[in-house]
């Protein structure tokens, strides 16, 4: 197998070792995501900071193998700047059956967005961090990939305002069902996820809506406890949509919608004052009607009526930022979504993903 040497290092406040290649040093534990543990790892061999994930038997359930497998498989197809890219990928295991943890090496960032979005930032910054994560989506879009799943801790950013959007949300065909203990969030889906209607790539329209109103407000702006109350989040905040939405639901759901009492639409002026805004600027002014203009527009109920991505980066309050290598670029390949359909019992989830780790 590999000629790399490796070494094993406990790193504080991890409760697990990891066995890198001799390149790696200085591991330090920066965070826990639902599927490994993450490390800052200085790259000896660039001179480079970088992350480290270790997945631990990642084949040992169904749901953990078909995400880890599909995260592997989107690093490599999809290659832009505001989305987290595999700089390695590795096991220390020689063969087969030893095969048990795998790790994936990304770039460094400063933090992730939840710790930003409590800040007050300048309209220079919260415009900017919006165009990245808009034109991110549109690369995946290019690509036939809906995220879906699209929120603040899974974005990271870095000390220059440059952010990357970390994981690729959710297979097509998979439910939001998960057993581990972590707490699906579902402030930043879409009403029509919420509905069950069909839903497109607008999805991730309205989750970089709720994510920009969170920026402006400093706190979730639709915080649903359950998936009911995400509803009702919704339209106690822009009022009950008209028929021509309602007249689309399934009959169950447009027959619950009606029973309740209208509510009525605010105006966004009312939702989001202009003392929310960053203020004290020369055109803070401006720059404030020309974002409360995109967000109304990206917090449409209705997707039809809701802006497309490209619409997004052409609205006055991002175009300052706009470049083509970025913002127009296309992924040269689409997904394969096959891999998201095929269903392997651990052991061929445990070939495939040893195969994809030592190819
Ligand atoms: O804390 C620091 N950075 C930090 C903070 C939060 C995220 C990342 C991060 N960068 N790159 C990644 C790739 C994947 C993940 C991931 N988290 C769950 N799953 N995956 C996270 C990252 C980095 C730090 C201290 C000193 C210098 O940087």
């Amino acid at each position: 197998m590999s000629d790399t040497e490796f070494y094993s290092t406990t790193v504080p406040r991890a409760d697990t070792d990891f066995t890198v290649p001799k390149r790696y040093s200085e591991l330090k534990m920066i965070g826990r995501g639902a599927q490994g543990i993450v490390c800052s790892a200085l790259d000896t061999q660039y001179g480079v900071k970088v992350a480290i994930k270790k997945f631990m038997k990642p084949f040992q359930t169904q749901i953990h193998a078909k995400r880890a497998f599909r995260e592997i498989k989107l690093m490599q197809l999809l290659r832009h700047r505001n989305i987290i890219s595999l700089l390695n990928l590795f096991t220390p295991s020689e063969s087969i059956d030893g095969f048990t943890d795998m790790y994936v090496v990304m770039d460094l960032m400063d933090a992730n967005l939840c710790r930003v979005v409590n800040t007050q930032l300048d309209h220079e910054r919260v415009s900017y961090l919006l165009y990245q994560v808009l034109c991110a989506i549109r690369y995946m879009h290019s690509a036939g990939i809906i995220h879906r799943d699209l929120k603040p801790s899974n974005i990271v950013v870095k000390e220059d305002c440059s952010l990357k959007i970390l994981d690729f949300g959710l297979a097509r065909n998979v439910g939001n069902f998960m057993m581990t203990p972590y707490v699906v969030t579902r402030y930043y889906r879409a009403p029509e996820v919420i509905l069950g209607m069909p839903y497109d790539e607008k999805v991730d329209v309205w989750a970089s809506g709720c994510i920009f109103a969170e920026l402006i407000k400093g706190e979730v702006f639709f915080p649903g406890s359950d998936h009911i109350d995400q509803w009702h989040q919704i339209t106690s905040v822009l009022g009950t949509p008209d028929d021509t939405f309602i007249d689309r639901l399934m009959d169950t759901v447009k027959t619950y919608i009606r029973s309740k009492p209208r509510v009525h639409r605010p105006t966004w002026e009312e939702l989001v004052p202009d003392h929310l805004f960053p203020s004290g600027g020369p055109n803070d002014a401006q720059r404030t009607r020309e974002g409360r203009d995109l967000m109304s527009r990206m917090l449409e109920i209705d997707p039809l009526k809701r802006l497309t991505i490209d619409q997004c980066l052409q609205h006055p309050y991002v175009r300052c930022w706009y470049r083509q290598e970025e913002a127009s670029v296309n992924c040269p390949e689409t997904y394969n979504h096959g891999i998201d359909e095929v269903e392997l019992n651990p052991e061929q989830w445990k070939e495939l993903i040893f195969s994809e780790v030592t190819e």
